[in-house]
């Protein structure tokens, strides 16, 4: 009886505890063991709270440090009963930021007002520049190693923010500091998918420039599988690409902007960030980055990521005459956006 009573708990254990094998079963490398602390900025929040949830189910994370100006308590308490690997701790205001911080090898930051309908992410800029610039300088001081993740708009503003404040810092590491892009991406690929009339699993987008209006330019030259789809079309895809964020904003009708498939396009790119650094090979991912595949000084394009963040920024490939119209296009626009984040930085 008691026997029977051991082996039925043992496996319940092993049920809600993963252990190696479990991972492995999975279809995770034995890497993903490694010890790996995250930190979620703005953990509270409309996509703080869906990614804190999406990484706690990462077995590659062993510790969730979720960070808010307030409410944080309650998210890490209720995440943290999922039966996962990572130990959850929420923290809550200023006091606590030094705490959250230390000893993270990968901070994500979706911290800051979201935009409402007939605003631009340039409209968020006074309020989110200001946030930005202290959380990088907490950064700078209790994690000058950790890898960033930006997902805090303006992106083509606040990454230049960010690296401005790690180098008066002395901190500055270009390979570690990255825009995230993913939900372009995550969008171009629905959206061909539909057009295409292929299964969206098997899709691939690169989205490169940046991440606002026309400074997002999806390569659809280069999708796979090819589709040969006319011109028309591509046009009205590379428009809704661009326009993604708008539809939803206007969708949710001042309830904010995309949080569901940020979050799940932020814990996409998180993973792939920890499975460069656990040294995967050939984990490769669109994200804003300092570049020089173009003469601006940060850029959006495929990387190549690494146990060091970057490992290679590759160049944009055969480009379309259109997309090479679009490029052009677009590089006034995304200079003058990262020229105002590094003014502000230093003038503030
Ligand atoms: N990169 C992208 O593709 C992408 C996609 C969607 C949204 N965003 C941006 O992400 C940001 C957050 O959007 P949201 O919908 O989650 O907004 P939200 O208002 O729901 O949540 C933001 C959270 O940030 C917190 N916050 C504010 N100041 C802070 C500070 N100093 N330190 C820590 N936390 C702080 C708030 O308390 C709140 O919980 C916005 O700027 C939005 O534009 C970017
Ligand atoms: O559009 C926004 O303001 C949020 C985000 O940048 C998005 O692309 O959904």
């Amino acid at each position: 009886m008691r026997t029977a009573m051991l082996r039925s708990l043992r496996s319940a254990v092993a049920r809600s505890a993963p252990s190696n094998s479990h991972l492995l079963r999975r279809g995770f490398s034995s890497e993903s063991v490694l010890e790996h602390k995250v930190a979620v900025l703005g953990a509270a929040g409309g996509i703080g709270q869906p990614l804190a949830l999406l990484m706690k189910i990462n077995p590659l994370v062993s510790k969730l440090s979720l960070y808010d100006i307030g409410g944080t308590p309650g998210v890490a308490a209720d995440v943290s009963h999922i039966n996962t690997r990572s130990e959850v701790t929420g923290y809550a205001g200023e006091d606590q930021l030094g705490q959250a911080l230390e000893g993270a090898d990968l901070v994500i930051i979706p911290a800051g007002v979201p935009r409402k309908p007939g605003m631009t992410r340039d409209d968020l800029f006074n309020i989110n520049a200001g946030i930005v610039k202290s959380l990088s300088t907490a950064i700078a001081k209790y994690c000058p190693n950790a890898i960033v993740n930006m997902i805090s708009n303006p992106v083509n503003s606040t990454v230049p923010i960010a690296a401005e404040v790690f180098k008066k810092a002395g901190t500055y590491d270009e390979r570690k500091l990255f825009g995230v892009t993913t939900l372009d991406v995550v969008r171009a690929m629905t959206f061909y998918a539909g057009k295409a009339n292929v299964p969206v699993t098997g899709v691939n987008v690169p989205v490169v420039g940046g991440h606002a209006g026309i400074t997002i330019l999806p390569l659809f030259s280069q999708a796979t599988p090819q589709a040969n789809l006319p011109e028309d079309v591509i046009k009205a895809l590379t428009k809704r690409t661009q326009d993604g964020g708008t539809e939803v904003v206007e969708a949710k009708a001042g309830k904010g902007s995309a949080t569901l498939s940020m979050a799940y396009a932020g814990a996409v790119f998180a993973d792939a960030c920890l499975k460069g650094l656990n040294g995967v090979p050939d984990v490769v991912q669109c994200s804003f980055v300092q570049s020089s595949v173009t003469e601006l000084p940060f850029f959006a394009s495929k990387v190549i990521l690494g146990k060091n963040g970057v490992e290679k920024v590759l160049d944009l490939g055969p480009l379309s005459d259109y997309e090479q119209e679009g490029l052009e296009k677009l590089k006034p626009e995304l200079k003058a956006s990262i020229e105002k984040g590094i003014k502000f930085t230093n003038e503030n």
